[in-house]
């Protein structure tokens, strides 16, 4: 087995090589255009105005020249046509556009790390690539997917729901990406608009301290939202009623004073509120304002930019800026362009990503600048394959090594054809090159690269560090590959072992909790069918197919009953495919209650022409605790999906029965331990697919296996073999088990957090505990009736005094009049509990239905429970009916 150490030696050789590398590879333009991209994203609750609000950005960049609108179905960035006819966004867009769209000042200021103290960053033109990823709650995954190539974040909040239950999911998710982010609060001008109640939740449910930057404008007279009062900048920003919102007047606090007292003094309170916050938090700032004799509005508003840019950068991000507006009347969304590029880092700011070399993890400038370097333990390896084998060679490796970059989204467009979303993270990727996919061990040319602006594309000949671009031509790379471009590698190997499994930001694909089943219309299309659904899995790796081996059927499994509805329609009305799709069907799982027996199977055959043997001795037990699983020169412990573990050992006697020493372990000659585990875990992988009462796959089993040295066949051992014989010896043990009747059903138990107007609070907790067995865990995440703090079991974020957050009061709320209850007036309440996936089976129309439409909930898998008695006997009784 391979392991890290650190190699002193070479370090200080590879970081010549490496500083060499990439001073070599990246221009002084290149490193502008660094410090001017903005990689980020939208995230935020289904329908709080995300795709809108792109809308708008695009439209205001210069990129569309009329707004698209989500509810004709004219959008840019929702362009699939199930997402269209959704109205909701499915599959996350990646566009660029330029912001601001022409710039006076073309120079970039001289620190790298602030805006030099008079020159606003978004007074310069940057580059943003914005990812709108998608709120529900069946497609965390792709929003997981997103975020991990992000650099910064806005969180679009509905200033009528406030923070809702997806965004408090996605908030998390983010604090462990490390994103900066800002909060643009919407739709504040619908009637109900609670700004007020809506910046204290961030406290209380997102923990972090709003920095309110602006205060919604409420026109006197019909009190209609009209614009935004400007905090920082101390300034009205006033849009005019019913235009494209192209043309903003700003008004100074004096002229303010004159035409708005109230909301020029309530921006005034604005103004002390946000300087007596950054004081708090920022010595810098307590500085600046004694500098300005205490004087909370004469702090010029670049130290305040700084200040906030300072905090959003900081991780934990203990205080996030908050903006004002509503999309939808094209009310603020110029001046959150501005915040977009003065806040949010350049990729040049982020902490550097992290990346898996050979099962180990580290960060990619560790690996590129010789922090930690590979050193081979294997003594059967040959000499030369492992990196710090040889001094000379590891840097010239490192210096060949000219791209890396993550593959974070397949889309088919139907005019293009496969596009491969990229982002680079070192180096640069070629048009032409051929680049090696480390997840599949295969090389593939990228004959078109391109730049994509809302719909259009343009041609570019290479994607350079930080740039997000498509590739056009590849043929199996999956959203979630890692790709290399290596000077002179060799097609067939790719670059030298180890970058060869370099796999950058690797994220789990959770468990699919749905299937259904694809049946071809005829034999003919068999074929047509299968590709589709490749294609399907190439663009959302938490889709799974599988065959039931009794039936012959397709089975796709998915994360939700949106997630399987939406990759149907994608089957057969985008691809047109013709087949007949089953009912969406809850994908439990098995387990042995009890070990089995060993069983030995023996492989003794001729595979594609050659002699093909290897024999797998197997036992399978369940998998409760990893205590006490060493892993020793002969025996190997392997985490396997969906809680199973493999433990591996090898012989301690050759073929000819003679006992070894640990040092020298019998393995076949001709095969790396490597390629051994890979054919080891191909095959379980196979057997765990399926189980043997119910035909669901294996959860919580731990399998014990052999490679058996008595059998005297290491010279004609192939990984075919292995992976055959490993795959039948775990298949006897369950069939052994359960024909003793020792293998259980598990049903996935589900996290739920609801969120319900106070008045249906009782029915939807009695139809929860009651009618659907459920167990209430909390209430408002843990916010009582009498707590004023937000609590949160998270070290990394802070404790937040909710009565200490400054927001101007709504004008039309009906009372947020318990300030010291922790819960707001009018407010939803969230309930969390678990639940059993059955019972929540078309649990949202039911939820509407108790709640008058009001209610929401995000769900996903808590854990997978053992069923027993009359629940099992209900469960059975519903798979055999289907
Ligand atoms: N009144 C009002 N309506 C808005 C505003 N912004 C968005 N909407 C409406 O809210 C609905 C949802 O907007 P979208 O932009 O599709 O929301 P989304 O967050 O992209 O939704 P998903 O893609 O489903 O996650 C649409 O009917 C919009 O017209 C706003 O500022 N004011």
């Amino acid at each position: 087995m391979l392991t890290w150490r650190l190699c002193h030696s070479t370090r200080l050789l590879l970081r010549q090589s490496v500083r060499a590398f990439a001073s070599s590879t990246r221009t002084r333009a290149e490193n502008d255009a660094l410090l001017r991209t903005r990689n980020i994203g939208i995230i935020a609750h289904i329908d709080a105005g995300k795709t809108t609000t792109t809308e708008r950005m695009l439209f205001y960049s210069g990129h569309t020249r009329r707004i698209g609108d989500v509810d004709d179905g004219s959008t840019v960035t929702d362009f699939l046509p199930a997402e269209r006819a959704r109205g909701i966004t499915i599959q996350s867009a990646a566009i660029s556009f330029n912001w601001p769209p022409s710039s006076a000042n073309d120079e970039l200021p001289k620190q790298k790390e602030g805006i030099s103290s008079n020159v606003r960053r978004s007074s310069i033109q940057h580059n943003v690539n914005l990812i709108d990823t998608p709120g529900h709650a069946d497609f965390t995954f792709e929003v997981l997917r997103s975020l991990r190539i992000l650099d910064g974040a806005v969180c679009i909040l509905d200033g009528v729901a406030g923070v809702e239950a997806q965004t408090e999911k996605v908030w998390t998710q983010a604090n462990h990406y490390q994103i900066p982010r800002l909060i643009f609060v919407n739709k504040l001008d619908r009637e109900g608009a609670a700004f007020h109640r809506t910046v204290k939740e961030i406290g209380s449910h997102l923990h972090a301290w709003p920095a309110v930057c602006q205060i919604p404008w409420f026109r006197a007279g019909d009190r209609r939202l009209c614009g935004v009062g400007d905090a920082v900048g101390l300034q009205g920003l006033l849009w005019e009623e019913n235009s494209d919102g192209r043309a903003i007047q700003s008004l100074s606090m004096d002229e303010l004073r004159k035409i708005e007292p109230t909301f020029a003094e309530e921006l005034q309170k604005a103004r002390i509120a946000l300087v007596e916050l950054l004081s708090e938090h920022d010595d810098q700032m307590v500085e600046n304002f004694l500098e300005y004799e205490e004087d909370h509005l004469a702090i010029p508003a670049m130290d305040i930019w700084s200040s906030l840019r300072r905090f959003t950068l900081q991780y934990p991000q203990k205080l996030v800026p908050v903006f004002a507006g509503a999309s939808f009347r094209n009310i603020g969304v110029q001046p959150l362009l501005d915040a977009v590029v003065d806040l949010l880092p350049s990729p040049e700011e982020r902490p550097d990503p992290e990346v898996n070399i050979e099962g180990v993890l580290t960060t990619l400038s560790d690996l590129l600048n010789g922090t930690l370097a590979l050193s081979p333990q294997d003594k059967k390896r040959k000499p030369g394959k492992g990196l710090a084998n040889n001094r000379g060679k590891q840097s010239t490796i490192l210096q060949n090594l000219q791209g890396c970059a993550l593959a974070f989204k397949v889309v088919n467009d139907p005019k293009r054809g496969v596009l491969v979303y990229v982002r680079v993270y070192s180096g640069s990727i070629g048009r032409g090159l051929p680049l090696f996919n480390t997840n599949l061990s295969i090389t593939e040319r990228a004959p078109k690269l391109l730049k994509m602006y809302a719909s259009d594309a343009v041609d570019i000949a290479s994607i350079t560090t930080g740039q997000i671009g498509v590739i056009v031509g590849l043929k199996y790379t999956r959203t979630g590959d890692t790709l290399l471009s290596y000077n002179g590698m060799n097609p067939k190997t790719g670059p030298p072992s180890p970058l060869n499994t370099l796999q950058l930001r690797p994220i789990t694909v959770p468990p699919p909790v749905f299937f259904t089943s694809v049946e071809p219309a005829s034999l003919s299309e068999e074929k047509q069918i299968a590709e589709t659904l490749q294609i399907l899995l190439r663009e959302d790796p938490s889709l799974n197919v599988s065959t039931d081996p009794e039936s012959g059927q397709t089975h796709l499994a998915g994360m939700g009953e949106l997630h399987l509805e939406i990759a149907r329609d994608r089957l057969i009305q985008d691809f047109k495919a013709n087949a007949t799709i089953g009912d969406i069907e809850i994908n439990y799982r098995e387990a042995p209650t009890r070990a089995s027996n060993t069983h030995t199977i023996t492989i003794d055959r001729d595979i594609g022409g050659k002699k093909a043997r290897a024999s797998c001795k197997a036992l399978i037990e369940p998998h409760t605790t990893t205590d006490g699983l060493e892993t020793t020169e002969t025996t190997h412990q392997i985490p396997l999906p969906e809680n199973n573990h493999l433990t591996f050992s090898h012989p301690t006697i050759d073929f000819s029965g003679q006992p070894l020493t640990t040092e020298d372990t019998a393995l076949p000659p001709s095969l790396p331990l490597p390629t051994i585990i890979s054919s080891i875990t191909n095959g379980i992988t196979a057997a765990l697919a399926r189980g043997p009462t119910n035909n669901f796959p294996i959860h919580s089993t731990r399998i014990k296996l052999e490679l058996d040295p008595a059998s005297q066949i290491f010279p004609d051992t192939t990984p075919a073999a292995i992976s055959i014989a490993a795959r039948e010896a775990v298949k006897a043990c369950f069939e052994d088990a359960a024909q003793k009747a020792t293998f259980s059903l598990m049903e996935p138990l589900m996290a739920v957090r609801i969120s319900v107007p106070e008045s249906d609070l009782g029915s939807v907790i009695h139809d929860l505990s009651s009618a659907r067995g459920g167990q209430i865990l909390s209430l408002d995440g843990g916010v009582d009736d009498t707590s004023t703090t937000s609590s949160n079991n998270d070290e990394d974020t802070p404790r937040i005094d909710i009565k200490k957050i400054y927001a101007p009061p709504d004008p039309f709320s009906s009372g947020y009049v318990t300030e010291g209850s922790g819960v707001y007036g009018g407010r939803n309440r969230q309930v969390i509990a678990k639940v059993p996936l059955r019972e929540m089976v078309g649990y949202l129309k039911s939820l509407r239905s108790l709640t008058g439409g009001r209610g929401t909930f995000v769900m996903g898998v808590d854990r997978f429970e053992k069923v027993g008695g009359q629940r099992l006997n209900g469960i059975l009784r519903d798979i055999r009916g289907s």
